[in-house]
């Protein structure tokens, strides 16, 4: 067989953490091939060892059957690798040009930007990426700016890429455009590795899948034929089944509504009230409006007109802080920016909203932190070495799982979740949204935005947007069909 890439036992530690334990990988050349695990598991570790960002503390990595490059070459490095990760890595300052040429620009001496921009325009049309070169890439959406990703890996003459939940922030319609352009690639050769949790994905764009846990190698398996549950008890080690969302009846007290809410360009005249002990879900494609009036209901943005009341208290429109002292929990779309704080532990950030009752006089007792937050670290499954890990150490999922812990740290009355499961592994999505139902079955009220189907499947009813409108009110029963087909705008 002719490997494309190979990394071969694999030891990697982190202090008292070892990330890798002999572990590895053989990608053949030409195949898309998955790399599955639960959180933790050791997956984004061989990502920063085969794109030689961290050296293995033993093992080796081969392209093409030649070891890999010394750590410090890095143009060597970029002609054999690229991933595009969930996070973006280009520079939002920038325009899309001066991203794609970053580092290139001064071949010959002086920047001639007017070069600049049509060997930008050229490179874009060679890859068929339908964006200006002259836009800002902060201005770029999640798929644009994986697109420009995948063209500047590829201008390098990087025949490996590597995709890290590409998916994880992109809607229905932006998945099956990411699949159409990775088959073209693999038709032309390209090599991928692709790392999601959705093992649907797996089955689907993949012909091999290796399997990691707790550090190891567990087994590789061509993709056709392979049971899905034989798939999830080797991430798993054990057998996993299919979570079951609860029956419960909503009360009569509102916990948390918007009226005639409006922003303009987003979404306009929402009027929802969440009940306490109900779930109401939010679905509907990216330019729907639910993330921006999700985010409206927990003060990350101010909107044109209308109220938001959380328990009863009308709260400060686009105040955070506000409406969490009204009694509102949540998990933002996107943790990096408004979830965590990487240099504190995971205990300070998942206490961060009751700092004030676990101490006397505003001072917190660090024992009574720890206490609650091993508790939370219980309850969610979070794999750290402790409470005082700073939570930029952690995994993605793992991280996610923090968020969720601060979001329920304070018995919130009413809970808004965005896209809670981004990034979490099956097992751990079955303990997040076990979480959320055991909140409402307190008495809270919750609000769950998702692109995943699954994570809907615990609401009692969801509202479906179409272009910034709330255009149905579904209740429980619906077929993914159904749903899938009032999201895009097909059904009424
Ligand atoms: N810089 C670091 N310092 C300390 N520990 C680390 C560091 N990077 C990773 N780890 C630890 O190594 C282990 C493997 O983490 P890794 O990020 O590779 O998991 P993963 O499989 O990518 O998980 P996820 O699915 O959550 O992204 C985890 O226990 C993590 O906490």
């Amino acid at each position: 067989m002719n490997y494309h890439v190979e990394a071969r036992n694999i030891v990697k530690r982190f202090g008292p953490t070892v990330a890798l334990n002999g572990a590895g990988i053989a990608i053949a050349e030409g195949e898309t091939h998955a790399l599955v695990g639960r959180n933790g598991a050791g997956k984004s570790t061989l990502v920063s060892i085969l794109t030689g960002l961290q050296r293995p503390d033993e093992g080796e990595v081969r392209f093409a059957g030649e070891q890999a490059p010394a750590l410090a070459d890095r143009d060597a490095w970029r002609r054999r690798v690229a991933c595009v990760y969930q996070k973006s890595t280009i520079i939002p300052a920038l325009t899309v040009a001066e991203n794609l040429f970053l580092n290139r620009q001064t071949d010959r001496g002086m920047i001639n930007w007017r070069e600049l921009r049509s060997r930008a325009r050229e490179l874009l049309a060679t890859y068929e990426v339908d964006v200006d070169a002259d836009t800002p890439a902060g201005d770029l959406g999640v798929e644009q700016r994986q697109l420009v990703e995948i063209a500047r890996a590829l201008s390098f003459g990087a025949r490996f890429i590597i995709l890290d939940e590409p998916t994880a922030r992109l809607d229905g319609p932006a998945i099956d455009r990411l699949f159409t352009r990775m088959r073209a690639l693999r038709e032309q050769g390209v090599t991928m590795m692709y790392i999601s949790h959705h093992l649907d994905e797996v089955y689907e764009i993949c012909q091999s899948v290796t399997v990691f846990r707790d550090a190891r190698h567990i087994v590789t398996r061509p993709v056709a034929g392979l049971p899905h549950d034989e798939l999830v008890s080797a991430m798993t080690g054990e057998a996993t089944l299919a979570y079951e969302p609860r029956a419960r009846t909503a009360g009569e007290r509102v916990v948390l509504a918007g009226a005639n809410l409006s922003l303009a360009g987003r979404y306009h005249d929402v009027d929802l009230a969440v009940r306490s002990g109900e779930v109401v879900g939010l679905a509907g494609s990216a330019s729907s409006g639910k993330v921006g009036l999700a985010e409206t209901l927990v003060g990350l943005r101010r909107p044109d007109s209308g109220t938001v009341t959380v328990n009863g208290t009308q709260v400060k429109p686009g105040d955070v802080p506000a409406a969490l002292r009204a009694g509102l929990g949540f998990v933002p779309e996107d943790r990096h920016h408004e979830g965590f704080v990487p240099l504190l532990s995971v205990a300070e950030n998942a206490t961060i909203p009751i700092a004030r009752k676990l101490g006397r006089f505003g001072v917190v007792s660090p024992a009574r932190r720890r206490a609650k937050a091993r508790q939370l670290i219980e309850d969610l499954q979070i794999k750290t070495e402790g409470p005082e890990q700073p939570v930029g150490d952690l995994s993605g999922g793992n991280a996610q799982k923090v968020v969720f812990a601060r979001a329920l740290v304070d018995d919130p009355s009413a809970l808004v979740v965005i896209n809670p499961t981004a990034g979490v592994d099956v097992k751990a999505k079955q303990a997040l949204l076990g979480a959320v139902e055991d909140a409402v079955e307190r008495g809270a009220g919750a609000v769950v935005v998702s692109d995943e189907l699954d994570d809907l499947r615990i609401c009692d009813r969801v509202l479906v947007m179409f272009h910034g409108r709330v255009v149905k009110d579904v209740p429980r029963g619906w077929t993914d069909h159904e749903l899938v087909a009032v999201m895009e705008g097909i059904e009424q």
